[in-house]
């Protein structure tokens, strides 16, 4: 077991705290079905993060098996749980935590409407003030990436820099989003595939009418800035 200063060993107990509670979202908002999906935290302060286990029930996850992997998406020898296998997106999140170093989350989901976009490679046109709120504007789409190397990871970062949406939709495979923090990035990820839901639907009933750039700023500063209480999180 690696000897962290007292500093590092309790950000990472709270990291692995928060990322097993967070994994319990993904399930209460119907983003994820059997072991789908996966949530992953930055440790503040430390080269670390901490990603669920490949393939383990929803209902068996927690604090303790959770894995804690280096910026290389390696488990750390000797810390609980790294006698599993790191989440099979491990690879992506690491690619993510080493290129956007304002990013303290990340969340993948195999989201019904969102995957549907994805299906069919489309951006998600902001149409509803709701976007403009969460995305200050369309959710991108990044390009088809096999799974296996830093090609998802490449992917989501080369469309989100630069980019106001904190969601991306990976072409025929699903949404990724990030966040400040986990939760942020988890609630990104339930707002996406509300949206995309809402959109969808709209979509089948005739044409979208789209809202003019001036006023998606607006949305979007008033809600990062001035939605909710003073004291809450801002990006
Ligand atoms: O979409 C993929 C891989 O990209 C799924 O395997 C993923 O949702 C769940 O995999 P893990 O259980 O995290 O290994």
């Amino acid at each position: 077991m690696p000897d962290f200063p007292p500093r590092i060993s309790d950000a990472i107990a709270e990291t692995r705290a928060e990322v097993a509670r967070l994994h319990a979202e993904l399930v209460r908002y119907n983003l994820v079905v059997w072991t789908g999906g996966n949530v992953s935290g930055r440790v503040p302060g430390a080269d670390l993060f901490v990603i669920k286990p490949s393939g383990v029930s929803y209902d068996d996850l927690s604090p303790s098996n959770m894995i804690l992997c280096d910026l290389d998406g390696a488990a750390i020898p000797g810390t609980p749980g790294s006698e599993r296998s790191p989440s099979s997106d491990t690879a992506a999140h690491a690619y993510v935590y080493r290129n956007m170093p304002e990013v303290g989350g990340v969340v993948h989901t195999h989201s019904t409407y969102g995957v549907a976009w994805a299906a069919r490679g489309e951006e998600i046109p902001c149409v509803i003030t709701a976007m403009a709120d969460e995305f200050g504007g369309p959710i991108p789409v990044g390009p088809f990436a096999i799974i296996g190397d830093d090609s998802i990871g490449r992917g989501i970062v080369e469309t989100l820099r630069g980019h106001r949406s904190r969601g991306v939709i990976m072409q025929n495979h699903g949404p990724f989003t990030i966040g400040t923090n986990a939760k942020d990035a988890v609630k990104a990820a339930v707002m996406l595939e509300d949206v995309a839901r809402t959109v969808h639907i709209a979509r089948e009933a005739g044409p979208l009418i789209p809202i003019p750039q001036d006023k998606i700023d607006a949305l979007y500063n008033r809600y990062q800035n001035l939605y909710g209480q003073s004291t809450d999180d801002r990006r």
